[in-house]
């Protein structure tokens, strides 16, 4: 964490949290502090809570026990301050719709009022897509996009709320080893100006990115990246799980 990140305000504060749905405990006891500029990577088995802490944080799920505050205040009344990408987007790829039109849909929602978008709405999702790199498929269908193209534009939906916090659930589900590194320096650049919390499977691919992990099991342990060892995935994962390397080739086809 740098010295800026030490001295920033909370952007997300949890409190002796717990949840449930209707049966047994999914988050026990959770205490978490991510400051504002950070970014950090949510990790931990299937079935271990970690979109279920992300609606926390949305406040589309209310606690059982303990609190979340979003830059200080309860989380549906920093809603306005918040971009998700949800893990599986109910977008059928094959809806009729063009990238610029998907990327407005993020202009629609409880803090933005319907209506027809006008020019400036347009003009801001237009840099949102400069901002991922496919300002040149604003106007093509959707559909005609690859998995991971489809993934930037609803990072791009996502952003064109201008949030201060971006949460993205599996942003790296669709992508393939080469894009990676492209990947790797967009999340970057976004998180020159916003906190980030990525949910993902893959250590390999978030350690480069970010100084904490946040690991969630039922319980949550932050680790610093530095600590992530086999020991500490094992405990994670229950020993189901080994670090894919991503620091070497693997685009000719080698098994990695
Ligand atoms: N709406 C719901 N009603 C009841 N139980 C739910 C609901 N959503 C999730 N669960 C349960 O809560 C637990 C945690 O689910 P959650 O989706 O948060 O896990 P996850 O860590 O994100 O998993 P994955 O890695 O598979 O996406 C699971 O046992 C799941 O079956």
């Amino acid at each position: 964490m740098t010295r800026l990140e030490e001295n920033s305000e909370p952007a997300i504060e949890i409190r002796r949290l717990s949840f449930r749905y209707q049966g047994p405990t999914i988050l026990q006891n959770v205490s978490l502090t991510i400051r504002s500029g950070e970014m950090v990577a949510i990790v931990g088995p299937n079935g271990g809570g970690k979109t279920t802490l992300l609606k926390l944080i949305l406040g589309l799920l209310r606690a059982e026990h303990g609190e979340v505050q979003v830059f200080g205040r309860p989380p549906r009344r920093s809603w306005a301050q918040i971009g998700y990408m949800p893990q599986h987007s109910h977008l059928d790829p094959d809806f009729p719709v063009t990238v610029l039109d998907t990327v407005l849909m993020g202009r629609l929602g409880p803090t933005h009022r319907f209506g027809p978008m006008g020019r400036k709405e347009r003009e801001l999702a237009m840099e949102k897509l400069e901002q991922v790199g496919l300002v040149d498929k604003a106007h093509q269908p959707l559909n005609a996009l690859s998995g991971g193209q489809r993934q930037r534009v609803l990072i791009a939906r996502a952003l064109v709320t201008e949030p201060r916090l971006l949460l993205l659930d599996e942003p790296t589900a669709n992508l393939d080893l080469r894009v990676e590194n492209e990947f790797h320096q967009l999340l970057r650049k976004i998180n020159r100006t916003l906190t980030v919390a990525l949910v993902s499977h893959d250590l390999g691919f978030v350690s480069p990115l970010v100084d904490r992990v946040v690991c969630v099991n039922r319980e949550v342990r932050v680790h610093p990246t530095s600590e992530i060892t086999g020991e500490v995935i094992s405990k994670i994962y229950g020993g189901d799980m080994c670090m894919v390397r991503h620091d070497h080739d693997c685009a000719g086809g080698a098994p990695c």
